[in-house]
């Protein structure tokens, strides 16, 4: 480090002289990062509490984060929190134990199972169908993203796990929206208490996980028994051998990798809808412009994997949709060792946070970052972007194992109901973005449905 790097600090907020900005970071996260970085720049420095942390918001810091010296930066403890969840499955693991576990499960996301997968998806959509013609035909109103939490858990369960967890849904949101809530109160408390505390919430937390782990132990049981055999991720699981030893996976870590790919798998891409709706609600003639895409190319047929490449106004729509409302709105690190970034000496410990939330809305990659215009994927505007200032599903060895899942569910869900039916939003129903460990709308979406054609 030169000694000029050495002695710099990055601009930032104060706040308060204990807390530091912890109290903004708890009541209103997404405005205290996008003022930062409007107000002071590519690096901002946060005390919080007893912790610093620097918000990275250019491109080329992401990628030395992720990418090109992504060993000198672990998860934090902020992601530690989630491991009464999540244990040791593949989104908290570290080294070469997640190494491994990574390996063994890559191969069920590979191009070649994604059109096995696209059959099942398409028909569990539509099985779902009668239900929300029933809803469109009766005018009812109702929560868009708690149907799309229960047909994405649904899929995730099918595909992944060979599991019907249609009848679990209800319980796995309840509990789901109990273990973010909790666990970004804790996470942002000054002083965390020990979970071993009977506090009301340390109770409901408990309870939540142990709905949780009795549907994901429920999967892992009836495989056992032989139930849906199949070559599925979860029979890769099971079957793997440790090279050395010989022996498979314990049950606990089979349940640490399922619950990860469960609740990983569904809440963020269930998100992502929820989000793609709301934006075409607000945007007529893009929503037109979809339905009708879809319906040229494909009239009433049921699309397949091999239609995918075709939709493309469909693929730039859920694009567009996760710049706006990255389901994964923020990623952070923390630095096991000194580096420079952006200029600024980055000392060990220090935590450092990447949000696509703010990235995404950098006015030197987007034009007009607040309007939704899905075109701007188009390659010849989008030929000229840094590859880190759109990152939904992060970067490096750490990105999304499950991407290409993510966009096959999110394609064919939007091309399948956009063409179906207009969705409107309750007129009063407020839609407001809240940051927990994902970005969901606070008081989920409120719609009316109304079918496009007349019932074939
Ligand atoms: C729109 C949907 C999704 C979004 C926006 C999303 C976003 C992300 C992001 C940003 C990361 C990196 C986190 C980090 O670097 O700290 C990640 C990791 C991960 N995601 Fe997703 N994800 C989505 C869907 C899925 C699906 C469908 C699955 C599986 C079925 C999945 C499973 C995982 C797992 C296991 C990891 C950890 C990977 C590792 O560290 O090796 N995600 N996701």
């Amino acid at each position: 480090m030169t000694h000029d790097a050495a002695r710099r600090i990055p601009p930032g907020p104060k706040g308060h002289w204990l807390l530091g900005n912890l109290p903004e970071r708890r009541s209103d996260p997404l405005s205290l990062f996008l003022r930062g970085r409007e107000r002071y720049g590519d690096v901002v420095r946060y005390p919080m509490g007893p912790f610093l942390m620097h918000q990275l918001s250019h491109p080329d810091d992401v990628k030395r984060v992720l990418v090109d010296n992504a060993q000198n930066y672990r998860k934090t403890a902020l992601m530690q929190r989630l491991r009464p969840v999540l244990g040791e499955g593949l989104l908290l693991s570290e080294g070469d134990f997640w190494k491994r576990q990574r390996r063994l499960a890559q191969p069920a996301f590979h191009k070649e199972r994604l059109a096995g997968m696209a059959t099942v998806i398409t028909g569990l959509i539509e099985d779902a169908l009668p239900r929300w013609d029933a809803l469109a035909e009766r005018g009812e109103p109702f929560d868009l993203s708690a149907e799309l939490m229960r047909l994405v858990l649904a899929m995730t369960g099918r595909v992944l796990f060979g599991a019907d967890l249609s009848d679990s849904a209800r319980d796995v949101a309840r509990a789901v929206t109990t273990v973010l809530e909790e666990l970004n109160h804790q996470v942002l408390s000054v002083l965390p208490l020990p979970a071993s505390l009977p506090l009301p919430g340390h109770r409901r937390l408990r309870r939540a996980i142990q709905v949780l782990d009795s549907i994901v132990f429920g999967i892992i049981d009836a495989r056992h028994r032989g139930a849906h055999a199949s070559e599925d991720l979860l029979a890769m699981l099971m079957q793997a051998r440790d090279a050395d030893t010989g022996e498979g996976m314990s049950d606990r870590q089979l349940r640490d990798e399922v619950m990860t790919l469960v609740l990983a798998g569904h809440e963020t891409t269930a998100n992502a809808l929820t989000w793609t709706f709301h934006l075409l609600e607000q945007h007529p003639e893009a929503e037109a412009r979809l339905a009708e895409e879809v319906t040229r190319l494909l009239g009433e047929r049921t699309p397949t994997l091999q239609d995918l490449p075709r939709l493309g106004y469909t693929a730039r729509v859920f694009d567009e949709s996760m710049r706006l409302y990255p389901p994964a709105w923020l990623i952070s690190r923390v630095a096991l060792n000194d580096d420079i970034l952006g200029g600024y000496p980055v000392a060990r410990g220090t935590i450092v946070v990447i949000l696509p939330y703010v990235i995404h809305r950098h006015p030197a990659f987007w034009e007009h970052p607040e309007r939704f215009d899905p075109d701007r994927f188009l390659p010849a505007r989008s030929g000229a972007r840094p590859r880190f200032a759109w990152l939904p599903f992060g970067g490096g060895q750490r990105m999304c194992v499950g991407s290409g899942l993510a966009l096959l569910q999110g394609h064919l869900v939007l091309a399948m109901l956009a063409r179906r039916y207009h969705f409107q939003r309750v007129p009063g129903h407020p839609v407001e973005p809240q940051a927990l460990v994902t970005l969901r709308p606070r008081h989920g979406l409120r719609v009316t449905a109304r079918r496009r054609s007349a019932p074939r």
